[in-house]
């Protein structure tokens, strides 16, 4: 059986990173940086005041005390965004607020605060040392500095980063767009009542949504019966909307797994077993004239969630233009034991991850979910990580100390 590394590496090699397009600020929330982004001019780009207050010569103020203040004129008022005050005289000062540029002549701000607030005259109860309460030019960025590398997800402090360079557009991988079909005549809309060995549908909506969350446009195509015309004229229709096209179902032995069937004829598309528990049969590959990605996950519904981790998700970092990054790994000690994991096969259990303050050199403890089977949805919701259980391990005690992977978060 294949390893997962391998089959990780080979869907990586069927997938590639699109070319960048510029998009409007906005827009671009949420996809991947293309460009490394510099700063034109420093940040802030003039001196200028941190407080409310009066620009002075700190001089000026220095013998200023509560029981005798210093009384100068003040002789310009400067709110932000006025640069017409360039200059102060010796002795005098300008009342001056929060951002706006300081005038030439003062070395300091004297916060509203430590004076009586005056309009023509203020009289200063408290010395100021030179440089009080001022933000020099380029003290944030200086001119020329690199401010965000290519690579990088856009949220909003990214966002904050480009308009405060002045950017209103930037160079981006588009989102990968991601085409979920679910396969099997048995599936049902939910919503409509189901009929004696019926279920609903549900992995088409699981993996849309994951791939949004993921930061791609995710379609759902819904889902079709287990006919090979219907899956070949949906597939095909699918290809030209995707950059992906994911499949659930239909990939086993059975006598009706029709996308095996389908796709085997239609392009380059491999169906293999990957030593992995759950998730085992799994397919990728490319099909149509444009070579567009397709990757085939088993249908039952926890391997079809994990194998989105494991498979999918490495994918979609290329498709986006991020760096390869494996799920965050911790070491975790069992809250329960693991009774059977099939030899030869590396099984992630579904597990609650809790931060353990009192175990020392392993931070934290992993409960494995009670019900392990490919079809019991009912611990998907309430876990955040997968323990790992090694290929050679088939049992493991309370108290073991495995790895664990953290889910995304929610
Ligand atoms: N003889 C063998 N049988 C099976 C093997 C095997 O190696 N030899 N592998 C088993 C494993 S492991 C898995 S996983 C499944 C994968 O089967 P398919 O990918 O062909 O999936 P289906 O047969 O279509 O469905 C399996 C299961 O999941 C339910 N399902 C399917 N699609 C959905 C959906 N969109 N939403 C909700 N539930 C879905 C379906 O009703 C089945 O119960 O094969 C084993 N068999
Ligand atoms: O490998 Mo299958 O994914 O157990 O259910």
């Amino acid at each position: 059986m294949k390893s997962v590394e391998q089959h990780v590496s080979d869907i990586l090699a069927v997938v590639s990173r699109p070319e960048p397009i510029e998009l409007d600020l906005l827009r671009a929330h949420g996809t991947v940086l293309a460009e490394p982004v510099a700063a034109e001019v420093a940040l802030p780009p003039f001196d200028n005041s941190a407080m409310d207050g009066y620009a002075v010569r700190a001089a000026d103020v220095a013998a200023a005390t509560p029981q005798s203040p210093v009384t100068l004129p003040v002789v310009a008022d400067i709110p932000a965004g006025d640069s017409s005050v360039s200059a102060i005289p010796a002795g005098c000062c300008a009342r001056i607020m929060t951002g706006a540029p300081l005038p030439a002549g003062a070395d300091a701000v004297v916060p509203v605060e430590w004076t009586d607030g005056g309009v023509a005259t203020v009289s200063v109860r408290r010395a100021a040392e030179p440089g009080n309460a001022i933000r020099r030019a380029g003290s944030d960025v200086v001119k020329g500095a690199e401010v965000l590398s290519p690579g990088v997800r856009i949220g909003p402090a990214e966002i904050a980063v480009l308009a405060a360079v002045g950017r209103r557009s930037v160079s981006v991988y588009p989102r990968p767009r991601v085409v979920v079909l679910a396969t099997g005549e048995e599936l049902v809309e939910p919503g409509q009542p189901i009929g004696p060995g019926q279920i609903w549908e549900s992995n088409s909506f699981m993996l849309t949504t994951a791939a949004i969350e993921a930061g791609c446009e995710g379609y759902r195509y819904g889902f079709v019966g287990d006919s090979p015309h219907e899956v070949l004229a949906t597939v095909k229709d699918a290809l030209a909307h995707a950059d992906l096209v994911i499949t659930s179902g239909g990939v086993s032995m059975g006598a009706y797994d029709v996308v095996k069937q389908v796709l085997q004829r239609l392009g380059t598309v491999r169906f293999e077993k990957v030593a992995v528990q759950p998730g085992m049969p799994q397919g990728y590959g490319t099909v149509g004239e444009n070579r567009v990605p397709v990757i085939t996950l088993p249908g039952n519904p926890v391997s079809a969630y994990v194998s989105f981790h494991l498979f999918v998700l490495p994918a979609l970092r290329k498709m986006s233009g991020l760096p390869q990054e494996q799920l965050p790994s911790v070491r975790a000690r069992l809250l329960a034991p693991v009774v059977s994991s099939p030899r030869g096969r590396r099984s992630y259990l579904r597990a609650v991850l809790d931060y353990d303050a009192a175990g020392g050199d392993v931070a934290y403890t992993a409960l494995p979910a009670g019900k392990q089977g490919s079809h019991q949805l009912s611990g998907l919701a309430e876990a955040n990580a997968l323990v790992v259980v090694p290929e050679q391990v088939t049992e493991l005690p309370v108290g073991s100390v495995v790895e664990a992977l953290q889910l995304p978060r929610r």
